[in-house]
């Protein structure tokens, strides 16, 4: 029955989830356990952005990576390696592990009753209702978790042709190329730049400003690029004029791009493809969202949402994950959809809205980047009384008998409460040091109380004790613990 023939009505559901990503699949498992009356549509893989073209494949890529720095780079530790980078075995163990993680979510979602999943584009008509394939559907609730896709500025995707990588196609490559170019350096471009720059591939790192992982605390940027740039071409505040492929002598194609690099010189770069990292905008622009009475702000952000559980104000819709622009993270995108399938059903025992998290990112370039909290431009605006904790990783005890030793935290605390705001970081373990300062924001910790928890000896950890005692001997409030000398071993 062709839907725009007949104009009939073919389902009436108690919920509609758009899109089966991280989001889309924990609101349907969630909303699941008390309606029946459930259908989940997707346009695409059922597996999801993390495990088959985002976190996972990535990770993977610098696990990958980390071993060939290791191996390349221990002669100071007496240890001479004779290095030989296998570029389709590289290729080969991503896409085969990330096909084993995407496994685990395809059995999840083959587990699903068939009649409750649509494959296919969803489109929001006029009259409020789930056009799919020949499908006309009327919700009571609609949870849009639609995701987002990597942005391509201008026409470069015509001008760079098959040179043009993105995060979509770049773990399909199934060898290393000799050259790349990587535009953007947020968290994708400095991830995969890393990467395959230790792999062995000549890499160019290209950002329109002098940052990088979008850090907002200047000396923890000027930090951050002084430590990845020993390893890496960075042609940061440089403004890119022109992308284009050409055709060479040996009828191989490669790609060139015309930019000023920071000294205002005219530059070429050539190579053999070039990766565009230049953000992900959220994919709700063309879905008929202003039809159920959504308003989009100017950077395509759903006004009025509801951050702990997604709700539009006061209307019957959702919009979770990517897709809410909110903060495009795994975790949040899990919680989230969680949160939603939870308020769609309020009757579920196991139902649960959790609180919104607090902020944190971590990048998984080395040394890693992280932040936590409020973050330095936000603490001033809001005109806290504070105090900025400081430790250097260049001479930190662990960090240089493991000869991982450039680095720098700040600690930002508020000096009427003796609590902890928020911190940024670019150093090893970062990862671990960002998650304690993220339990202890949440738990509303005092800088007292996890000083007075134990820092085993020698950790890497070490160094967030003391940045710790550098916010509280800058503190009105007395500290109980005096900076001995062996603390900086
Ligand atoms: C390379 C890369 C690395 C990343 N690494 C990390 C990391 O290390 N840590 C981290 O926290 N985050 C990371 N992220 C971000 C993380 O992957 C995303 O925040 C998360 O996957 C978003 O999940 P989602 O459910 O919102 O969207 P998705 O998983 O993208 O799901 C959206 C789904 O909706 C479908 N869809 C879209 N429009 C329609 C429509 N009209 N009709 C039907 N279906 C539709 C899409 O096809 C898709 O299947 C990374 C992202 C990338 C790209
Ligand atoms: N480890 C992680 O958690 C992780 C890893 C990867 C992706 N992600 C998620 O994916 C999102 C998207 O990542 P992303 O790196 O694509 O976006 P991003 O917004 O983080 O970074 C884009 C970068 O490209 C630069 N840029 C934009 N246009 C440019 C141009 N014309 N020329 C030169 N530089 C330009 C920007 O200045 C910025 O530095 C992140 O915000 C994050 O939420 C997270």
């Amino acid at each position: 029955m062709g839907q725009s023939s007949t104009n009939q009505i073919t389902r009436k559901v108690s919920v509609a989830i758009i899109g089966a990503g991280t989001a889309g699949q924990n609101a349907f498992r969630q909303a699941q356990k008390t309606t029946e009356n459930i259908v989940i549509i997707n346009d695409g893989i059922w597996t999801t952005t993390c495990a088959t073209i985002g976190c996972m494949p990535s990770k993977l890529l610098i696990a990958a990576a980390a071993r060939a720095h290791e191996a390349k780079n221990s002669d100071e530790f007496g240890v001479h390696a004779d290095v030989q980078i296998d570029g389709k075995q590289v290729m080969a163990r991503v896409q085969a592990e990330r096909n084993r993680f995407a496994g685990f979510v395809q059995d999840q979602v083959d587990s699903w009753p068939e009649d409750k999943k649509i494959s296919g584009r969803a489109h929001i008509n006029k009259q409020g209702l789930i056009e799919v394939n020949d499908e006309l559907i009327a919700a009571d609730k609609i949870i849009v978790a639609t995701g987002s896709s990597p942005f391509i500025p201008d026409d470069w995707a015509d001008k760079l042709g098959e040179t043009l990588i993105t995060s979509d196609t770049v773990f399909e490559l199934t060898d290393l190329p000799t050259s790349m170019a990587v535009i953007g350096a947020g968290a994708i471009g400095l991830e995969l730049a890393q990467a395959f720059n230790r792999l062995g591939v000549e890499v160019t790192l290209f950002n329109r400003a002098n940052r990088v992982g979008g850090l907002q605390d200047e000396s923890i940027n000027q930090k951050a690029i002084e430590c990845l740039s020993y390893e890496l071409n960075m042609q940061l505040n440089s403004e890119i004029k022109e992308v284009g492929k050409q055709t060479n002598a040996n009828d191989t194609v490669s790609a060139f791009i015309d930019y000023q690099d920071s000294a205002g010189q005219s530059q070429r770069w050539q190579g053999d493809c070039v990766i565009v990292a230049t953000g992900r905008r959220n994919s709700i622009d063309q879905l008929g969202i202003e039809n159920l009475g959504v308003e989009l702000d100017d950077k395509n952000r759903p006004k009025n949402l509801n951050i702990n559980t997604g709700q539009i104000g006061d209307l019957e819709v959702y919009i979770i994950g990517d897709a809410n622009a909110h903060i495009p993270l795994l975790h949040v995108a899990s919680d989230e959809g969680f949160s939603a399938g939870s308020e769609v059903c309020r009757d579920n025992v196991g139902a649960y809205i959790r609180p919104p998290a607090i902020p944190l990112s971590i990048i998984f370039c080395e040394p890693q980047i992280a932040t936590v909290g409020m973050s330095l431009p936000e603490i001033k605006q809001s005109e806290r009384q504070h105090v900025t904790g400081k430790v250097s990783f260049d001479n930190q005890g662990r960090s240089r008998i493991m000869g991982v030793n450039c680095g720098l935290l700040h600690i930002y605390g508020c000096k009427e409460t003796d609590k902890i705001l928020g911190a940024s970081m670019v150093g090893p373990d970062a990862e671990y040091v960002a998650h304690i300062m993220a339990v202890a924001i949440t738990n509303e910790l005092s800088i007292k109380a996890l000083l007075d928890t134990p820092f085993y000896h020698p950790t890497i950890l070490e160094g967030l004790r003391s940045a710790l005692r550098d916010v509280q001997k800058q503190m009105a409030i007395p500290f109980q613990t005096e900076k001995k000398k062996q603390d900086g071993f």
